[in-house]
């Protein structure tokens, strides 16, 4: 059962593994951005309190040897690759790898949920760069759509939530707080055929979980992880600015859950389980940070059924979604390519 598609790519960001790795890998992620050199010199502050070893790669280690298992268990005879978009395994060498192994056609899941030029567009332009750079030959990689309101992804979140809930214990009133990488707003307002569809499709998730976790409980959609230029506007409020705001209004505790993210890499193990718990208890507020999918078997069985879909899609010829004819990955308006302020047109 597999149709015309002959590989499964996983697409990831990618992250340092040692201390020489860190700054090569920064200047890999900010190349042509305009993020100023003192935000990469704190960002690799973080990278080296855990020894320049971001957990990203091992996390995606982890999802393979799971996906091949599910992939065993269910009959999809499609062998997995991995490629990263700014550190070892680059995307490149492993379309050269998979051309060498014979490969011609294959679907890709990137790491990545939700609409916007980060989080989509520019894993489609990372697949046309490094075909580019391979040359004759090089597989064609089709991506998969988005998965932000897959059940496989939302109920992990929401049984993290509600652990996340449990081990808190409430000494008066507590607030889930969820969070996703800070952008642009400039990028949030392009994203969509009316614009705001990253933020949207957040706060969509926000409330399927909040819904399903903790009916009774208030929540916010909040941001992290800001970078760029100072001047520039990003979306806000932060999450450490929140929790002061929280904590001003007689919130005693908090549940802060990434739904931004897949896995815990470090992003959420250092600026939410060093920075925002550093916060919270500078405020005297409980904190419990959410775990995301990793490897939960519901995600894992989710990427499986996002291939198997496209395999049927492609055996029988037909069009199962609406957004197929401006490539299938993608919703109307999905993820245009930014006019970034520094003036650098992105490609
Ligand atoms: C939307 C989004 C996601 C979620 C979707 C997805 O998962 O793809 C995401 C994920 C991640 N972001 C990550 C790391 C970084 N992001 C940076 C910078 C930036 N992120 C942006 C957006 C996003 N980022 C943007 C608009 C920038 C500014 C530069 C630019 O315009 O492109 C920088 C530069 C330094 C700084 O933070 O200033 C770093 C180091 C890691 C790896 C963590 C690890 O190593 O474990 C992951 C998974
Ligand atoms: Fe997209």
């Amino acid at each position: 059962m597999t149709g015309s598609y002959d590989a499964v790519l996983l697409l990831s960001f990618g992250g340092p593994e040692g201390p020489d790795d860190v700054m090569p890998f920064l200047e890999n992620v900010v190349r042509g951005r305009g993020v100023p050199a003192a935000r990469l010199a704190e960002v690799a502050e973080h990278y080296h309190h855990f020894g320049g070893v971001s957990p990203i790669n091992e996390q995606n280690r982890e999802l393979l040897a799971a996906l091949g298992k599910e992939f065993a268990a269910n009959g999809v005879d499609l062998p997995l690759y991995w490629g990263n978009r700014n550190w070892h395994p680059m995307l490149a060498d492993t379309l050269r790898q998979m051309r060498a192994d014979g490969v011609q056609r294959a679907l890709a899941f990137a790491t990545s949920a939700y609409s916007s030029y980060s989080s989509c567009r520019q894993y489609r332009d990372d697949i046309v760069r490094a075909r580019a750079e391979v040359g004759d030959g090089a597989p064609a990689v089709e991506k998969l759509r988005h998965f932000y309101d897959h059940p496989g992804f939302v109920e992990p979140h929401v049984d993290a939530v509600a652990s996340a809930l449990a081990s808190l214990g409430s000494r008066g009133t507590t607030r889930i707080v969820f969070t996703a990488h800070s952008v642009p707003t400039s990028m949030d307002a392009a994203s969509g055929p009316d614009g705001g569809l990253y933020s949207a499709q957040l706060r969509t998730v926000a409330g399927l979980v909040a819904a399903a976790a903790a009916p009774e409980l208030s929540w916010d959609l909040v941001w992290q992880s800001r970078s760029g230029p100072p001047q520039v506007p990003w979306l806000e409020p932060d999450v450490n600015d929140h929790l002061r705001a929280l904590a001003a209004e007689g919130v005693t505790d908090v549940v802060v859950s990434p739904i931004g993210f897949v896995s815990d890499h470090l992003e959420v193990i250092w600026d939410l389980d060093n920075e925002a718990a550093r916060t919270a208890s500078g405020l005297g507020l409980g904190f419990a940070r959410a775990a995301t999918p990793g490897t939960d078997p519901r995600f894992v069985t989710m990427v499986r059924e996002l291939v198997t879909e496209r395999l049927y899609a492609s055996s029988s010829g037909r069009r199962l979604a609406p957004w197929d004819a401006s490539g299938p990955s993608c919703v109307p308006g999905c993820c245009p390519a930014p006019v970034r302020p520094a003036g650098r047109p992105a490609s």
